[in-house]
């Protein structure tokens, strides 16, 4: 008999705060109001998805000394969201990235217990470990971490959340009233933690929530990244969504689980992606390339390239060739806040002249071709088998896939690519357990050491 078809785990990204996010087509709603997470939110529990997700930036982006106010700007906290959130929607999982870099661990510990509490078990928490100096000047450390401190901190920060979160016994609380007990003597342990970042003694306030541990997901690519989440994580958030890029990237980190005890089925990965479809493959592609014009203006695109060449562009025409001037090596500064291409720039544009001069594409062009998030572009059917094959091949476990516009984007991809996905048996079309570890079939926490 051949094996059963693995199934697809989905998660639904609210729009980003970025390019990818189309907020000038004219039915793009509020990126702030409520109704807005509610609608995407109930949307993909309506397509049964396994969670929905929310990025973090916490430092508005800043381009050539002015904040970059050419994509969305400005969002609301990840936490109360989710929590209002919970309050709305019965079964979906709720993830929300928070770093580790800022954050204390007691804080946070309680803030995903609370959330963890309020939705029924569906709490995720997305570990990201952004250091730089910029954003780390929010906060009241002053500083911030170098950089090849930041996974040993969240490693510790996520060691000792997991003590605080089994700190209070799974039956601690009695609430006997012949006895006059509330909560059972001793079932609530203090956590006494010393190491290099965090030394603390704490009586967490929140018992024990319905998972246990909320999820963990990991958004981080270096090698670093791949072997805390293969200690760590239950999913990993990634980038690499090509066929041949996923199944290379799957196998590394697969391969890194063993020795830690873990199988591979303890760790889904779960590539960013997003799509555009048609009723015929020709009519998506048209609507792929109006939405690529609709993410990169002009402005936008000789923003970007002055990311990369880390020097005023301004003069030059997005319609016409790249500049015959080089970048500065140096191009840390021209844009601060999350940006791309800042890590070897002028291996990036030599790879852009390459580009451009091959396929003669002006500056909009290139930066059309070159700068765009995977995107699955077919009918239904097309994009379903797709998204299936990359499941079966073992390129990933699923995605973690966004629409472009803000909040109905999703919609079309429930209505027909999920029952395509349906028919072909690889995603439910119903949820079988409660808890968000029962839709990514984690099994249960580890027990608490109590
Ligand atoms: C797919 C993906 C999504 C990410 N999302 C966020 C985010 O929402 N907020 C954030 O502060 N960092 C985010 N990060 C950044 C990572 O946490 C991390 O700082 C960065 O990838 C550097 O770590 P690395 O060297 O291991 O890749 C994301 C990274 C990846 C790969």
């Amino acid at each position: 008999m051949s094996e059963p078809a693995k199934q697809v785990h989905l998660g639904a990204a609210f729009p980003g705060v970025n390019n990818h996010t189309v907020w000038s087509d004219p039915r793009s709603g509020s990126q702030i109001d409520f109704s807005s997470f509610r609608h995407l939110a109930r949307t993909a529990e309506r397509g049964k998805f396994d969670f929905f997700f929310l990025a973090e930036g916490l430092r508005l982006r800043e381009h050539r000394g002015k904040i970059f106010d050419l994509d969305v700007v400005g969002r609301p906290d990840t936490l109360p969201v989710l929590s209002a959130l919970a309050a709305v929607t019965d079964r979906i999982g709720l993830a929300g990235t928070v770093n580790a870099t800022f954050n204390e661990p007691f804080e946070l510990a309680r803030q995903f217990a609370t959330l963890d509490h309020l939705s029924g078990g569906r709490a995720a928490w997305n570990v990201v470990t952004s250091s730089d100096a910029f954003t780390g000047a929010n906060f009241r450390r002053g500083g911030f971490l170098d950089r090849a401190d930041r996974y040993t901190r969240a490693a510790e920060f996520v060691e000792v959340a997991r003590e605080l979160w089994d700190a209070w016994a799974p039956d601690a609380v009695v609430a006997d009233p012949a006895a006059g007990v509330f909560v059972k003597d001793g079932a609530i342990a203090e956590v006494r933690h010393r190491g290099r970042q965090f030394d603390i003694a704490a009586r967490p306030t929140v018992p024990r929530g319905p998972q246990g541990h909320p999820v963990l997901i990991q958004a981080g690519n270096s090698g670093d990244g791949r072997e805390f989440a293969a200690a760590t994580a239950d999913a990993i958030y990634t980038i690499h969504a090509e066929l041949a890029a996923g199944r290379s990237f799957y196998a590394d980190v697969k391969g890194r689980l063993a020795k830690y005890g873990r199988a591979p089925g303890h760790l889904k990965i779960l590539p960013q992606a997003t799509f555009v479809l048609g009723d015929t493959e020709e009519e998506a592609r048209e609507r792929a390339r109006h939405i690529r014009h609709q993410q990169v203006s002009p402005q936008g695109a000789i923003a970007q390239l002055e990311q990369v060449w880390g020097r005023d562009l301004s003069g030059y025409d997005p319609d016409g060739p790249l500049p015959d001037v080089e970048p500065l090596a140096d191009a840390a500064g021209i844009t601060r806040g999350r940006a791309r291409h800042q890590h070897d720039p002028l291996a990036v544009a030599r790879h852009w002249r390459e580009v451009a001069e091959a396929r003669k594409l002006s500056i909009r062009g290139l930066v059309i071709e070159l700068t765009g998030r995977h995107a699955f572009v077919g009918t239904p059917g097309q994009v379903a088998e797709e998204i299936n094959t990359h499941v079966q091949g073992d390129a990933c476990d699923g995605f973690i896939i966004s629409g472009h516009l803000t909040p109905t984007g999703l919609d079309e991809f429930v209505d027909t690519v999920i029952p395509e996905l349906q028919e072909r048996e690889v995603f439910r079309t119903e949820y079988d357990g409660t808890t968000l570890r029962d839709h990514l079939g984690l099994g249960p926490a580890p027990a608490s050491v109590r």
